[in-house]
């Protein structure tokens, strides 16, 4: 007999996942079924989309083949019938207070302060480059955690050192680099570029480096379509372009600039975003999702 949700005390709430108590050394981080746009928590749930970001990450955690906090298997008999594959035992860690960002193109936040300094988190980048650029060489650019509703904010490589110290930030640099071409070269040929991606790391009780939080899914990484790769312009998001362009369409009748809430969004856009999630998740791990955990929505 599986426990409720009910039965764990619940510590804290993303945009988008929740995270609760399950004993001294282990948390259940679950993942629901709300999307983000635009700064906003929409209305209207992704059907499945919890589910296909675990599979997600719980494929990128075997595939990596580094120390990594999940703490037992995905249908483990501690995880509740109402989050069973979308929700994931992992053991407790100190976590290292910095959202460890690999990018490898040029955009976003990265693009901003590009524009503004010609250089991102400290790093000085060549003149003359623009929206989507490819860079030369991948650069970590970590940024402060911010509360739910704000921004990160990007710091410079002497802040994580002046935290952690040299040795730990040198490694903590290394493996989010790492990380970031091993699977982006594995995204690339299965035709997705990893433009840009967030790590969060951990540290054990022996004081090890672990790979933490979820890894390399649409919600901490941007997706784009390789064959549509065009620098100069703003990339279609492989999995949110379906929200983002309904929702500044005048069918919407939202007015993005205003405050108010993003209105519902209608079956056919809910439908179409949850098969690029699919596809994501099929075309990378070149696995089934029908044949993942928990009951399809
Ligand atoms: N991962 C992880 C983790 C760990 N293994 N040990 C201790 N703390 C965390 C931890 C703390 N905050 N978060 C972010 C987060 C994730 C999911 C849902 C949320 F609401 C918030 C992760």
């Amino acid at each position: 007999m599986r426990p409720t949700l009910a039965d764990y005390k619940h510590l804290m709430s993303g945009k988008v996942r929740d995270l609760y108590d399950i004993d001294e050394h282990n948390l259940l981080m679950v993942a629901s079924d709300r999307i983000s746009a635009y700064d906003h928590v929409l209305e209207t749930p992704i059907p499945d989309k919890g589910r296909v970001l675990t599979a997600m990450s719980v494929y990128f955690f075997s595939e990596l083949g580094i120390p990594h906090h999940l703490a037992a298997s995905p249908d483990d008999d501690r995880i509740p019938e109402e989050v069973l594959g979308r929700a994931l035992i992992v053991r407790k860690l100190d976590m290292i207070p910095f959202e460890c960002v690999a990018r490898g193109y040029l955009t976003g936040s990265a693009l901003k302060e590009y524009r503004e300094t010609g250089s991102v988190c400290g790093i000085t980048l060549p003149d003359g480059l623009t929206e989507a650029s490819k860079l030369e060489d991948s650069v970590f650019t970590p940024a402060t955690k911010a509360d739910v509703g704000d921004h990160d904010v990007n710091v410079p490589f002497s802040a994580v050192v002046d935290r952690l110290g040299e040795e730990l930030a040198h490694k903590v640099r290394e493996e989010t680099l790492d990380i970031y071409l091993r699977a982006s070269s594995l995204t690339e040929a299965r035709g997705l570029l990893l433009a840009d991606t967030k790590f969060e790391f951990g540290l054990d009780a022996a004081g090890n480096l672990i790979l933490a939080d979820e890894v390399l899914t649409p919600d901490s990484s941007r997706f784009w379509t390789v064959g549509d790769y065009e620098p100069g312009k703003p990339q279609p998001s492989f999995d949110k372009q379906f929200v983002r362009d309904w929702l500044t369409s005048s069918e919407s009748g939202w007015d993005r600039a205003s405050d108010s809430p993003p209105p519902p969004l209608p079956d056919d856009v809910v439908d179409a975003t949850r098969k690029r999630y699919i596809e994501a998740y099929e075309r990378i791990s070149g696995l089934q999702f029908d044949e993942w955990l928990g009951e399809s929505a």
